[in-house]
């Protein structure tokens, strides 16, 4: 039998650094939701003691280097479990794209085992272990809307977004996380209101959580890959709510509040990139059923 889990993608309403640590990692600000454009995940027990990737997306690795890989090993050896697992990922996020799509993997492989293997680990339990694998995986875990501080792994909840339509663009290019982070400099970058975020959705208010979206990591990325503030322009032209570049990039993405808005974002795209989607925000609990 196959234990099906959904893994969604996420993305970043605010995203502020605020000083790089000892260890090497930043100290980081960040407003988070979920998305209706989500990776499934299918976990089968198999006979022998042994973790196999069963994916047939190229970009995606098979082996130990898999987020999702790493997250079947870690529960294994946390509670002693001999059983071998079949992971099936349908890879339905882009790639090193910004919208966390290896750590949602990871987190919906810890989910997914803690009920096949009846741990009975809490949501808590299970971000905290997610944590060993990535910054982003402790907030997959929760596949909510959250304000996730330290390098990204302590998780405040926060009510979801109001409803609206997100537009996504990737631009055929890959980021790497880490040479995002490693070029940031805090000189002359302006911060996100961070708090006027978290108002933003205690009150419902969609015309404040507009005007609050900010992410310092664009300071970086959009010198780096110009394609990408190309992309800004056209959608902030095409009428959104919001544009933002979500996490390190390079996936932009817009806030539209009424569905013809979203698709006359969507049709000014064409040309410009080709991986373009229509999604709505998700942002609360459903998940975790
Ligand atoms: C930027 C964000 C925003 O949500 O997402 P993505 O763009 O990757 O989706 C995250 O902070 C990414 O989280 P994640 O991709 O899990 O990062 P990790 O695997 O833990 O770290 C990758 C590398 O990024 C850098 N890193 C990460 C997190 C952090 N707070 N400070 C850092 O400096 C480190 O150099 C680390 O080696
Ligand atoms: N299950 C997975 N899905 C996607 N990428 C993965 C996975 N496991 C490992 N990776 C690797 O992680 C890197 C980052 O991928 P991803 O999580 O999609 O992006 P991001 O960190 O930008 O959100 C990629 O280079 C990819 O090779």
């Amino acid at each position: 039998m196959q234990l099906l889990e959904k893994a969604p993608a996420k993305i970043n309403l605010s995203l502020d650094v605020l000083y790089k640590r000892p260890d090497n990692y930043h100290e980081i600000e960040m407003v988070m939701t979920t998305i209706d454009l989500a990776d499934r995940i299918g976990l089968t027990e198999l006979p022998s003691d042994k973790i196999i990737i069963d994916s047939e997306n190229q970009f995606v690795p098979n082996d130990e280097r898999n987020l999702a890989y790493r997250a079947a090993k870690l529960m294994k050896d946390t509670y002693d479990v001999k059983k071998g697992i079949n992971i099936f990922i349908e890879k339905n996020i882009p790639v090193a794209a910004g919208l966390a799509g290896g750590s949602s993997d990871a987190a919906a492989v810890i989910r997914g085992l803690n009920r096949l293997w009846r741990l009975g680990m809490s949501v808590r339990e299970m971000a905290e272990l997610g944590a060993k694998i990535g910054s982003d995986v402790s907030f997959c875990v929760y596949n909510t809307t959250a304000l996730a501080k330290g390098r990204g792994e302590l998780i405040e909840e926060l009510p979801a977004p109001p409803s609206c339509w997100v537009v996504l663009a990737k631009p055929a290019i890959g980021v790497s996380t880490q040479t995002i982070y490693q070029n940031f400099s805090p000189d002359g970058v302006e911060h996100p209101d961070t708090q006027g975020m978290i108002r933003a959705l205690q009150t419902e208010d969609f015309e404040a959580m507009c005007g609050k979206v900010g992410n310092v990591l664009e300071s970086v990325t959009l010198p780096m890959y110009p394609e990408v503030r190309q992309i800004k322009r056209q959608m902030e032209l095409a009428g959104a709510d919001a544009v933002l570049m979500s996490g390190s990039g390079p996936t932009v993405f817009s806030l539209a509040h009424q569905e013809s808005r979203a698709y006359r974002i969507y049709n000014s795209l064409r040309g410009f990139c080709d991986e373009v989607y229509v999604v709505r925000m998700l942002g609360y609990h459903q998940l975790l059923d």
